[in-house]
């Protein structure tokens, strides 16, 4: 079973099993619906990744270390009222473009929290432990890809599942896996994430063409579930739904928290299985986009999110 096989089939399990959070099969099928008629009432239109202006996107490996630092301090900005995901790509890609060496191996081993800061003009949560994994990257690339990242890219042959699978192999930071009534449980938010942005700058060809790209799942943060659950698809029990509406801590790795990143997989396979048996060819990595930038879009007006803190997503 390679990577990608082993998510799927995790997460799903986890659904069977879940008894904090479950699906409004109804309600899924009726946001199915109002999503298929409004993105073919829009043409049809996919996103294009390299249009938000928070993204560096040049066409060259440039962009490829732009997207492994970006997904690299991709996680857990809700500890900081004002930081979102665009401060994050904003911040790098002004780096880049003052810089063109900062995100090169040698320099990423070098990282402090000094540093770090004078990217973003401000400080991040969890700022040491950002820097490790930045480090960590620049390390393991220098020591087993010669510092390039388009070699380490190269290696995987064109799969996102091998991708994925050296990503979570080589930089350790990214091995976004936890234990559920004694199994072994795979998200890798991270990892997929990088090999979604990398197909997303590269428009599927070059350092993003990957021939099993709809291999790849929804990337399990805490911004999809937030809709999910505003749109009565996903419906977290009495206890749950306390905690979550209350921003009180869901503690990471635990039933809670499993059930919501892992429930969140399941339904978006659902919701992309439905798309596409309505001539809406969508990736299961566009689903996500779409159910993503829709949160964004009205952050102000949803539900709390759930808050664990993790590195991982
Ligand atoms: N599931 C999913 N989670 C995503 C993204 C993205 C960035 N995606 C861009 C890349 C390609 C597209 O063009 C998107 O514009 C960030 N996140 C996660 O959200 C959380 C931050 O949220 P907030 O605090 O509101 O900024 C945090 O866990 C972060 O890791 C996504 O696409 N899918």
């Amino acid at each position: 079973m390679n990577a990608l096989e082993l998510i799927r089939e995790t997460t799903e399990y986890v659904s069977s099993q879940a008894k904090y959070v479950s699906v409004c099969e109804e309600a899924l099928e009726k946001e199915c619906k109002s999503f298929i008629s409004e993105f073919i009432a829009k043409g049809s239109k996919r996103e294009d990744w390299s249009a938000n202006d928070f993204h560096y996107s040049d066409g060259t490996e440039q962009t490829a270390k732009f997207i492994l630092v970006l997904d690299t301090l991709n996680f857990c900005f809700w500890p900081d009222s004002e930081l979102e995901y665009h401060h994050l790509g904003n911040g790098l890609k002004q780096q880049i473009l003052r810089d063109p060496h900062s995100f090169d191996a040698d320099r990423l081993q070098l990282v402090t929290t000094d540093i770090l800061h004078s990217w973003f003009q401000r400080e991040l949560p969890n700022a040491k432990e950002r820097c490790r994994l930045l480090n960590e990257i620049g390390l393991q690339l220098q020591t087993y890809f010669n510092g390039s990242v388009k070699e380490f890219i190269e290696s995987a042959k064109q799969s996102a599942a091998t991708l994925v699978d050296l990503v979570t192999r080589y930089f350790w930071g990214f091995r976004d896996s936890c234990v559920y009534k004694n199994r072994q449980i795979f998200f890798y938010k991270r990892a997929q994430i990088f090999v979604g942005d990398l197909w997303g700058a590269f428009k599927g060809e070059g350092l993003g063409k990957f021939n099993d790209i709809e291999k790849l799942t929804m990337f399990a943060d805490y911004r999809v579930p937030q809709i999910l659950e505003s749109l009565g698809i996903m419906v977290y029990n009495e206890e749950l739904s306390e905690l979550v509406k209350n921003k009180k801590e869901i503690v990471v790795g635990s039933e809670m928290e499993i059930e919501i990143r892992a429930v969140t997989v399941s339904v978006v396979e659902k919701m992309r299985d439905i798309f596409n048996k309505n001539n809406v060819n969508l990736l299961a990595l566009e689903v996500d986009w779409m159910l993503w930038g829709r949160g964004e879009a009205m952050l102000d007006r949803l539900p709390p999110h759930h808050r664990t803190r993790t590195i991982f997503y």
